[in-house]
């Protein structure tokens, strides 16, 4: 009879022990991967790639890889991953980029030089997914670019081959490589008026899921057009609604308080029908 209680009580322990780190571990890494969160604020100190708003700004490291095009060494390419930041004001949404790269590649004037560049895609329509390779004919995409020779750009395109500039921009970028060597690093920040939407510029007044992918071109590794370095989609959740973490931490205590309970009561169970054997 002891023995029964001592084991039922070890029973119940480690259930305990196995459902509060079940239901600790999502909690702690609840973020599905592709989502990179974007900071509400109210102030803006984060036109500059130093501004001590970022700071409080969340940093994602969004893995890159060779872009599947057909051109000729589209996969000599050579930086691996970036880092993402994003935050909205009510006026406008800055994304800023850091990634390593040693030389600071600015020209693309003689025959064999290329300048370092990134880019940013949104889908035009933001309710559907477009293709990663630049979108598609009936599915365009809005690129925000930047080039070290011939500065910041706002594209459409519809495929690999189609890309086409805005004639009136709306997107503003800042700029800054700091550090030697190998530590040296480009930090890009892109913002634009959240209203300047139009036909063909993706509206970021969207309130739902808002899919996001980059690029990055290494200038002294012979990188450009169709050669550089891609991430796959990620999205911005901007829904806000019931996928918020606060709602996501209290489903997930219910969950945990629930499967407790069911531990609990299958042990007294246990515990009751052996006790009367
Ligand atoms: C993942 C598959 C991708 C493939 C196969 C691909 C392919 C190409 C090709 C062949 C070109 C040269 C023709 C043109 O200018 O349209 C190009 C240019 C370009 N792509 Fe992509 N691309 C991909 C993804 C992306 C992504 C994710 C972005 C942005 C985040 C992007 C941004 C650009 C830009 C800005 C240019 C023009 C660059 C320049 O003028 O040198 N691409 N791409």
């Amino acid at each position: 009879m002891a023995d029964h209680r001592r084991t039922l009580a070890l029973t119940a322990v480690l259930s305990a022990l196995i459902v509060v780190s079940t239901v600790a571990a999502p909690m702690v890494s609840a973020r599905p991967a592709h989502e990179i969160p974007v900071s509400e604020v109210s102030t803006a100190d984060l036109a500059e790639p130093d501004a001590d708003g970022w700071e409080e700004v969340p940093a994602s490291d969004v893995p890159l890889s060779s872009a599947p095009s057909s051109v000729p060494n589209a996969d000599d390419t050579s930086i691996e991953t970036v880092d993402v930041q994003a935050a909205r004001t009510d006026q406008r949404l800055y994304v800023r980029l850091e990634w390593q790269d040693a030389t600071r590649d600015m020209n693309a004037s003689a025959t064999r030089e290329f300048a370092d560049a990134v880019a940013v895609q949104f889908p035009v329509n933001t309710s559907s997914r477009p293709p990663i390779a630049m979108g598609g004919p009936d599915n365009r995409v809005n690129v925000w670019y930047w080039s070290g020779s011939t500065g910041t750009q706002e594209l459409l395109a519809g495929g690999a081959g189609s890309t086409t500039p805005f004639q009136n921009p709306t997107v503003q970028a800042n700029t800054s490589h700091s550090g030697t060597g190998g530590n040296a690093t480009w930090t890009v920040v892109y913002s634009r008026q959240l209203d300047a939407s139009s036909e063909n510029r993706t509206d970021l007044r969207t309130d739902g899921d808002l899919d996001v992918a980059f690029a990055v071109w290494n200038g002294s590794n012979g990188e450009r057009s169709g050669q550089k370095a891609v991430s796959e989609w990620h999205y911005y959740p901007f829904s806000g609604g019931p996928q918020g973490p606060p709602y996501e931490t209290l489903l997930w205590t219910l969950a945990g308080i629930a499967i407790v309970a069911v531990v609990g009561v299958t042990s007294f169970g246990i515990y009751r029908t052996r006790g009367a054997e």
